[in-house]
């Protein structure tokens, strides 16, 4: 649902292997409400003894060595073509210390609230109550950028009967990867394109919505035939996505975002930014049954660092004819003025061929060079993409030069998504010469910024030693940070850490807890280790059924597994059978130990 969120630059800098780790890295996670973490950690059993006296001695879990195979086999390759200053084994072998810092502070400054600083008296239907307001002047803009909180829009029994619905609505939540970062969603519809999809969320909802909300967004942003074209729950729990990087809300004219847990259950919440850079965020206090609202140019983003939150999100079109097409025609006008934010919204949707737009990639450069030239840093940054992508395309122009022209625009003015991108352009040579030790500026200041996959990408240059020297200290610093906003990748990292040591003790807990928390957000290779933890402690039925998961979706390293629990008959009865059928399934694909258990079991 969010394409049109800022772009992320497709990348080849990537690598995703197991490497040496440390078990003493300490975590400031704290658990007041944070209730999953503590589940997590309270209900892991001990390991068996002889599982850890095995893995003491090995270095690696007992049962079955080759259970892990994939991640060092991949490790093995890719350190081997990898360019690096330094090189695995050459990583120090003393323990890493992780530098100490609150949560939530382990990103620039600490973070500020927002004050409003008007208020006035409103009623609209039923409701009296207090209507608080913020502006913000950008540049380029005729108008002013408004927002508002209305405290108490909705009666605070009310919103926790809400909070109560949507807290058991588990598997309603989207696992499906955010189509910008790629990350699970967390998101559930209770109306989607103007249908309601659950009747109790329809019958504590409808009331309000019309005879309060709607006339409230209809007087207040002067557009009578205002319609709702998606109300979306969203969950920011420990060890899930804990933010939603900076953006506008594209599709929609107008959103209100109901406050649904209570403020002191949670630390974070909803933000505006009103520059590019992450200083200048300002986060909003939402108690149950706030509303806040604001219209489609208001850049905000959501990072919680502790605890647990839930929001209730209202899409507002400005017409049943938009909600209906699914149409954003409110920036034809604007855009013609040269409103820099509609310029870049509709350039988006042209670029996408969204929203009733066809494709046309010329439209959308065209538009986002307007928007750029007024200092539109998503404009920039996004042109800064498509030039590249008019390159790939066979341009043979200088579009590469521009590519990089826009995404440094966008970097110095401090906006750390286009950062990012100019660490993997200056990482990978595209559109300036590889420069290893400039990937590092700027994926640092990225990663600064919170940007959580710079993040990891700054834990893997300083375990490669690509572009600083090695340093497996700061490496597992920097993927802590990004694993605990929720980064998938970073938390099986930071799990195979936990659970190889660096010819330590590794700490079977904490892997298990990074790894569950990677592989609840699908992330295969954590899901095969888990699996294999259920399986070193006996619970074979648990591993299968995760191998049976991954194995039918074609995981090899799943399917030799599988095959090796039929072949073993652990837990059931030997199955030579169905041994064979997952074993020459994952030889099919290359693998080694399969092929190997395949031979012998022929033999
Ligand atoms: O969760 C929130 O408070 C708002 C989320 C958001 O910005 C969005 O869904 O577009
Ligand atoms: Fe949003």
């Amino acid at each position: 649902m969010d394409v049109l969120k800022q772009q992320v630059e497709p990348y080849d800098f990537h690598f995703d292997f197991l490497f040496p780790g440390n078990p003493f890295l300490r975590f400031p996670w704290e658990s007041s409400d944070e209730g999953q973490a503590t589940k997590l950690r309270s209900g892991l059993e001990e390991l068996p003894n002889e599982v850890r006296k095995n893995h003491q001695k090995t270095g690696s879990p007992g049962f079955e060595r080759g259970f892990l195979c994939k991640a060092v086999q991949r490790g093995a390759t890719l350190n081997a073509e990898a360019p690096s200053h330094g090189s695995q084994s050459s990583l120090p072998g003393s323990v890493p210390k992780l530098k100490k810092k609150a949560p939530g502070h382990f990103w620039s400054t600490p973070p500020l609230r927002y004050d409003f600083k008007e208020q006035k008296e409103i009623q609209v239907g039923d409701w009296t109550g207090v209507e608080q307001s913020g502006r913000l002047r950008k540049p380029g803009r005729s108008r002013e950028c408004d927002f508002h909180r209305l405290p108490g829009f909705m009666c605070e029994e009310t919103a926790q009967v809400i909070l109560e619905h949507c807290k058991k609505q588990t598997s309603r939540f989207s696992v499906e990867p955010d189509s910008v970062d790629k990350t699970p969603t967390f998101e559930y519809y209770p109306f989607q394109a103007g249908e309601w999809v659950d009747d109790a969320m329809r019958s504590l909802l409808e009331e309000t919505i019309e005879s309060r909300f709607l006339p409230y967004v209809r007087q207040r942003y002067g557009c009578r035939f205002c319609a709702v074209s998606d109300i979306l729950v969203r969950r920011y729990l420990p060890g899930e996505r804990r933010t939603h990087a900076v953006h506008f809300d594209g599709h929609a004219f107008v959103t209100a975002v109901l406050g649904l847990s209570r403020p002191d259950s949670y630390q974070g919440g909803l933000y505006i930014q009103p520059d590019a850079a992450v200083a200048s965020r300002m986060y909003f206090r939402l108690e149950p049954g706030d509303l806040l609202v604001h219209s489609f140019d208001l850049q905000h983003g959501v990072h919680v660092w502790k605890g647990a939150r839930y929001s209730l999100v209202f899409w507002i079109k400005d017409s049943l004819q938009a909600v209906r097409d699914r149409t954003t025609p409110w920036y034809d006008s604007l855009a013609a003025e040269g409103d820099p934010d509609a310029l870049y919204n509709l350039a988006q949707n042209y670029e996408h061929g969204l929203f009733g737009r066809h494709l046309d990639l010329h439209k959308a450069r065209e538009l986002y060079e307007r928007s750029a030239a007024a200092g539109h840093h998503f404009a920039q940054n996004n042109l800064g993409l498509l030039y590249r992508r008019l390159h790939e395309g066979g341009a043979g122009g200088d579009e590469l030069q521009r590519s990089v022209y826009w995404l440094k625009a966008a970097s110095e003015a401090g906006f750390a998504m286009a950062q990012k991108n100019l660490a993997l352009a200056y990482a990978n040579g595209q559109g300036v010469r590889r420069d290893d030790a400039q990937a590092v500026v700027w994926m640092r200041r990225a990663a600064e910024q919170l940007e959580v996959e710079a993040a990891y990408m700054m834990g893997e240059m300083y375990r490669r030693g690509r572009g600083v020297p090695a340093d497996s200290s700061e490496a597992a610093n920097w993927y802590q940070r990004s694993a605990e906003a929720g980064f998938p990748k970073a938390q099986y990292t930071l799990g195979m850490l936990y659970l190889e040591g660096t010819g330590q003790q590794a700490d079977l807990r904490q892997a298990e807890m990074w790894l569950k928390f990677a592989a609840r957000q699908g992330h295969a290779e954590a899901k095969n280790n888990v699996a294999t933890m259920y399986a070193q402690r006996g619970e074979v039925e648990e591993a299968s059924k995760i191998w049976e998961e991954l194995a039918q979706s074609g995981e090899p390293n799943a399917q030799c597994n599988l095959g090796m629990a039929f072949l073993r008959g652990a837990g059931r009865d030997p199955d030579p059978k169905e041994a064979s059928r997952w074993l020459s399934l994952a030889a099919a694909q290359g693998h080694q130990m399969a092929a190997q258990a395949l031979a012998s079991l022929a033999a």
